[in-house]
């Protein structure tokens, strides 16, 4: 049978932070499936464990041969046996004995492979004949937080939509137009930057969180002007990192400031409306569900408002999210819960309850483009995959090549 699985190759490359990660090879009769996973640095406390205790070199040494011998003689199509089988390979309940970036890897290259071996490209193979819905890609403007170094916002991702685009090349370069734009509005207000850049390709500058949020409004309307198309500001937050439990209260260090949830959810609901936001992700702490739901029901009906640590990927976390209302909005990262399968059970049940998913990166990432398949595979509305960078643009620059193949393409429909 073409998708039989006749070798699994496991080997440690490079990240973009330059720390070791897991890329692995899926050969079937006819076809061949590569994918390397990605690492975060402000992670969700519940998310898998990413790699086992001696890291990537244990995986190679060890857990090679084990996976490779399971899945042998299994047929790729079978995503969901396979991911389990994984899950049972691992025995613990959080992946933390092989690892969650290897199971990820490896589920997403036999994906890869079940595709290749029907001679179909994965986002054909996952989201069937009529796939035609490009995501508005999420780019990152401005780093700081986790993502950046000293005397950065504490805001970690300040972001755009190019909502206006008519197709995703006009997206992708719009979001690259405001990008440079940026560069000359810091200058303006910190004439000691020197371009320096965060994890996600974002600039890093010495700048209060007020000003960063006025010069990224700013970039947005001249580059939307000079375009002719609608551009809208977004945040990632990433408010976990912010949370000091001890004090019970939110610190911004650049600002000097601190907050408690009820002053959040007033900041945080003054700066939607006063920058007319599109998306905000990560407003509290990952436990504050209740915080989530009260901005989502104060402000739902005009922005987006993610979970990204509060749910990581977890069809479980989502359940109480949908229960509660707290968010309109979920990030998905498949290394956050481990396989394939179980991050498709998530854009599921999140489509089911008009809760936007939005396939995403890490701050840590490879030149691996499988998240621009995902996108276009789930009918994921928007990517988030950042806006310049190497291992960014092998995102963006598939899903031009994705737009190209596509026979009526779109943008996403929300
Ligand atoms: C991409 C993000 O960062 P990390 O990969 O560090 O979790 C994020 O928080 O959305
Ligand atoms: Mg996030």
């Amino acid at each position: 049978m073409d998708s039989v699985i006749e070798d699994v190759q496991v080997r440690k490359i490079l990240d973009s932070r330059g720390n070791p990660t897991v890329e692995v090879d899926v050969t079937t009769w006819n076809g061949f499936g590569r994918a390397a996973a990605p690492s975060g640095a402000s992670t969700g406390s519940r998310e898998v464990v990413s790699f086992p205790e001696g890291g990537v070199d244990v995986i190679v040494s060890e857990v090679e041969d084990v996976i490779a011998s399971e899945l042998i003689g299994m047929d790729a199509n079978d995503i969901t046996t396979i991911d389990e089988v994984l899950r049972e390979v691992d025995g613990t309940g959080n992946l933390s004995a092989i690892g969650g970036n290897t199971t990820v890897a490896v589920s997403m290259a036999v994906a890869k492979a079940a595709a290749a071996s029907s001679n179909i490209p994965l986002y054909r193979y996952l989201g069937g004949n009529w796939v035609n819905e490009l995501p508005y890609p999420l780019g990152n403007m401005m780093n700081g937080g986790a993502h950046a170094g000293i005397n950065a916002p504490d805001i970690q991702e300040f972001l755009v939509v190019p909502i206006g685009a008519k197709n995703i090349v006009e997206a992708i370069f719009a979001n690259a137009s405001v990008h440079k734009k940026l560069k000359g509005l810091i200058q303006s207000k910190d004439s000691n930057f020197t371009g320096g850049k965060g994890d996600e390709g974002g600039w890093v500058p010495n700048i209060t969180n007020d000003n960063a949020l006025e010069i990224q409004a700013k970039a947005c309307e001249e580059v939307g002007d000079e375009l002719g198309l609608e551009i809208r500001p977004a945040l990632d937050m990433a408010a976990s990192e912010l949370w000091n439990s001890k004090k019970q209260k939110y610190l911004y260090a650049q600002d000097g400031v601190e907050r408690d949830t009820g002053e959040q959810i007033e900041f945080v609901k003054d700066i939607i409306e006063t920058y007319n936001m599109f998306y905000v992700e990560d407003p509290f702490d990952e436990s504050d569900f209740e915080g989530f739901a009260q901005l989502t029901s104060k402000v739902g009906n005009r922005c987006l408002i993610c979970g990204d640590d509060l749910f990581v990927t977890n069809k479980e976390l989502l359940l109480k999210g949908i229960e509660m209302n707290a968010a309109n909005a979920i990030i998905i990262k498949p290394n956050q819960i481990g396989s394939l399968s179980e991050t498709y059970a998530t854009v599921k049940l999140a489509k089911q309850h008009n809760i936007v998913p939005v396939v995403s990166h890490r701050s840590g990432e490879t030149t691996d483009e499988t998240i621009a398949h995902l996108a276009v595979g789930f009918a994921s509305p928007m990517i988030k995959t950042g806006a310049i960078g190497g291992e960014r643009i092998a995102k963006l620059n598939e899903l031009i090549r994705i737009e190209e193949e596509l026979p009526n393409p779109k943008m996403g429909q929300f």
